[in-house]
């Protein structure tokens, strides 16, 4: 941990695999446990607690999240951890399953601590140029860019793919290539009431999977998609993760409840406006942060982010600014801050 605080902000990489297995369909999902530890002792974090159903396996770690579907791993870490250097070992372990990388996307917010960040995270030009290095050489178009906020806060995002993918991305014009937009939420200086949810009784004698249990249940976190099966986390003395997966969708929640530097983020995949709209309403009201962004990531053409506004007007967020860009392979990136009137 930081000497100043713990780093919420998270980083996370997406990376896009062709070529699947034909015989048994898993993909990815055959790496074994040994293996990803490995990957993941790279990176500084480990496996707290692990589910899977018929389409991806989801991992709760020290540290955020890993997702794992047969041709694609999302990989979203916190704190100081070095979440870069598990691309090539991931690259290099997809190769000896007969699969090749074919997209690239790297997200994060602007870190609270940053001094704190160790190679290579000390910087965003740092970033890239640690991807440019490991990245294969087949993944030649790409973009980078730092989108702007009237606040500190800014979203920084990496894209790169292959031709192959360029193509088939502008021909379907979908992003995710299942149809899906996938949204990141974060959230900055919680409701100090209800940050209190996420810190633990001294000696209370619970498990760090019974008490996130009940962090889940007590805060309305297990009202956001009541479809999904929830794997939870508490951290001792606070702290909390949680990964929900419904059907092939995945979502996350990450709580830094600490007064001076708290911090929550949520992230999932939709294939429906109206349906994202609504968890944003829970999901606000369950921090009621004072500073808030959210970054939708979509096919270019299609909205996404109209509405958001609106939504979270109601609650007390008002706009602060809205940026927006293209990126090879990723579609639409729209990056919209709020800040909450009480402020
Ligand atoms: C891993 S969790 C959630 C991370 C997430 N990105 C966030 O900040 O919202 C981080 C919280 O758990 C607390 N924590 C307690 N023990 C921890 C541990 N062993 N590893 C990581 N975080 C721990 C931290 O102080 C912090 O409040």
């Amino acid at each position: 941990m930081a000497v100043s605080g713990f780093e919420g902000f998270e980083k996370r990489v997406e990376l896009r695999f062709s070529g699947d297995d034909p015989a048994t369909g898993k993909g990815l999902r055959r790496l074994d446990f040994f293996s990803l530890e490995k990957v993941l002792h790279a990176v500084q974090c480990t496996v707290v607690s692990a589910v899977g159903n018929k389409f991806f396996d989801s991992y709760v770690l020290s540290e955020s999240s890993l997702f794992v579907y047969p041709t694609k791993i999302i990989i979203k870490t916190c704190g100081t951890t070095q979440l870069l250097k598990s691309v090539r070992p991931l690259v290099d372990h997809a190769i000896t399953m007969g699969l090749t990388l074919c997209g690239c996307r790297y997200t994060r917010g602007s870190f609270i601590f940053p001094d704190a960040q160790p190679h290579p995270h000390t910087s965003f030009k740092e970033e890239v140029l640690y991807l440019e290095e490991n990245l294969p050489k087949n993944l030649s178009i790409k973009k980078a860019s730092v989108m702007k906020s009237k606040s500190c806060y800014k979203w920084h995002v990496f894209t790169a793919c292959d031709e192959g993918s360029m193509m088939e991305a502008e021909g379907a014009r979908v992003d995710d290539h299942d149809g899906l937009f996938t949204v990141e939420i974060c959230m900055t200086e919680l409701d100090r009431v209800l940050a209190k949810n996420f810190f633990r009784r001294f000696n209370d004698g619970k498990t760090g999977d019974s008490a996130g249990k009940e962090m889940t249940e007590v805060t309305g976190i297990s009202s956001v998609n009541r479809n999904a099966l929830i794997c939870d986390y508490a951290f001792d003395p606070c702290g909390y993760s949680m990964n929900g997966i419904d059907g092939s969708r995945y979502s996350t929640v990450h709580v830094t409840p600490e007064d001076g530097f708290s911090y929550a983020s949520f992230e999932s995949v939709y294939a429906s406006r109206e349906e994202f709209l609504e968890q944003l309403q829970k999901v606000v009201k369950i921090f009621r942060p004072a500073a808030l962004s959210v970054s939708t990531t979509c096919a270019a053409g299609r909205e996404v982010w109209r509405g958001v506004a609106k939504a979270v007007e109601p609650l007390g967020m008002r706009v602060r600014s809205r940026a927006k860009d293209e990126f090879p392979d990723a579609g639409a990136v729209v990056f919209q801050t709020f800040t909450a009137r009480r402020k």
